[in-house]
């Protein structure tokens, strides 16, 4: 049984220069107790996918009417598209599913202690006296590894370091119990060994609350060590998705094996970084057939100008939208 459940969502945004596709028909699901990676260049769409799973995005933007999410909770499937009243919204935002960001100031108001912006929180989404609502608090606090967290309680955010800050967000973030995590690029910001120490700590998180998380990052290394699967975004439109073992060593989508390449390369640090030609386009001159045909060096003729690719299965749980992977079936 899966946790969530996305169909056909597309979302566009009306912007000063005319209408923008920021994701165009994307479905995917996830278990409980699995991680999910979601990667992309920078403006594939996958903060706004995110961010659609709580409704969270923009007044300027739209749903296509056969867009669907669903979330499966004890108490039944919630249809979140449905969802309008903020009172509604509360069994989703801050409840069952909690967001984590890059930047961890953006999630703390400066003028409240840490603390008591847990506190608050817990306040609203379980049935807790503040007393209890501390002690979980705190409690939250040393799991994610806060040395004297009872005093770090009484901090603002600013009074920490940024590998303390990012600790103190994920366990505001979890001591709701929510049944979905989405971090969008969590780890981005820090050091690499604080960033080695925060991924062990939400898969230990991961473990022990059965949480399905949506890990949203830049850096297929990072998904290689933290995700159960990846899905890969390019330009709004999914491209790729599979057990993220399977595509890391057998990517077939032009793009997902263009990120691979250009990963830097341990055992040939002489290797030159073999970067994907060209640049993204803008959203407001999205290409035809498949999206990505514009920077494709494997481009099979004009089907891929003229028609979009169909998800071809290419390996067990793993498909791919790519023309090439249609080949073999039509000779
Ligand atoms: N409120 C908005 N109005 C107009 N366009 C928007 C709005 N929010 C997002 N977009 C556009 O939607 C597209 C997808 O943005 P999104 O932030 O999801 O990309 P991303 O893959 O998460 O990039 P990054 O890795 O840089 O965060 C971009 O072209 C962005 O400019």
């Amino acid at each position: 049984m899966s946790l969530i459940d996305v169909r056909n969502l597309t979302l566009q945004f009306d912007t000063d220069e005319g209408r923008i596709t920021a994701v165009d028909n994307v479905s995917f699901s996830l278990a409980p107790g699995e991680v999910m990676g979601l990667v992309g260049e920078s403006g594939s769409g996958k903060s706004v996918t995110a961010k659609a799973l709580m409704k969270l995005n923009a007044r300027n933007g739209h749903y296509s009417d056969d867009s669907q999410i669903t979330l499966h909770l004890d108490s039944g499937p919630v249809d979140v598209m449905s969802l309008k009243r903020p009172r509604d919204m509360a069994v989703i935002r801050g409840g069952a599913i909690s967001m984590i960001f890059q930047e961890p100031m953006a999630s703390f108001a400066p003028a409240m202690t840490v603390g008591s912006q847990m506190v608050e929180q817990l306040l609203i989404h379980s049935n807790m006296n503040k007393r209890q609502a501390k002690e979980l608090s705190i409690e939250m606090l040393d799991r994610v590894g806060i040395s004297d967290a009872s005093t770090r309680f009484n901090q603002y955010a600013f009074e920490m370091s940024g590998g303390m800050r990012q600790r103190a967000m994920i366990a505001m973030a979890l001591s709701t119990k929510p049944k979905l995590l989405i971090a969008d690029e969590p780890t981005t910001a820090l050091d690499v060994t604080i960033q080695a120490q925060v991924i062990d700590l939400m898969k230990d998180l991961v473990d022990e609350f059965k949480m399905g998380i949506i890990f949203i990052t830049h850096d297929l290394g990072v998904v290689a060590q933290t995700a159960d699967k990846v899905a890969v975004m390019y330009l709004g439109r999914m491209i790729e998705q599979g057990p993220v073992r399977e595509v890391i060593r057998n990517p077939r989508h032009p793009y997902t094996q263009g990120l691979i390449d250009a990963l830097p390369k341990l055992d040939d640090l002489g290797a030159p970084l073999r970067a994907i030609p060209g640049d993204i386009p803008s959203p407001l001159e999205r290409p035809s057939g498949c999206v990505f045909h514009t920077r494709c060096s494997q481009i099979i003729g004009d089907i891929c100008k003229t028609h979009l690719p169909a998800w071809a299965d290419t390996g067990a749980d793993h498909r791919t939208a790519c023309h090439l992977c249609h080949q073999g079936a039509s000779a």
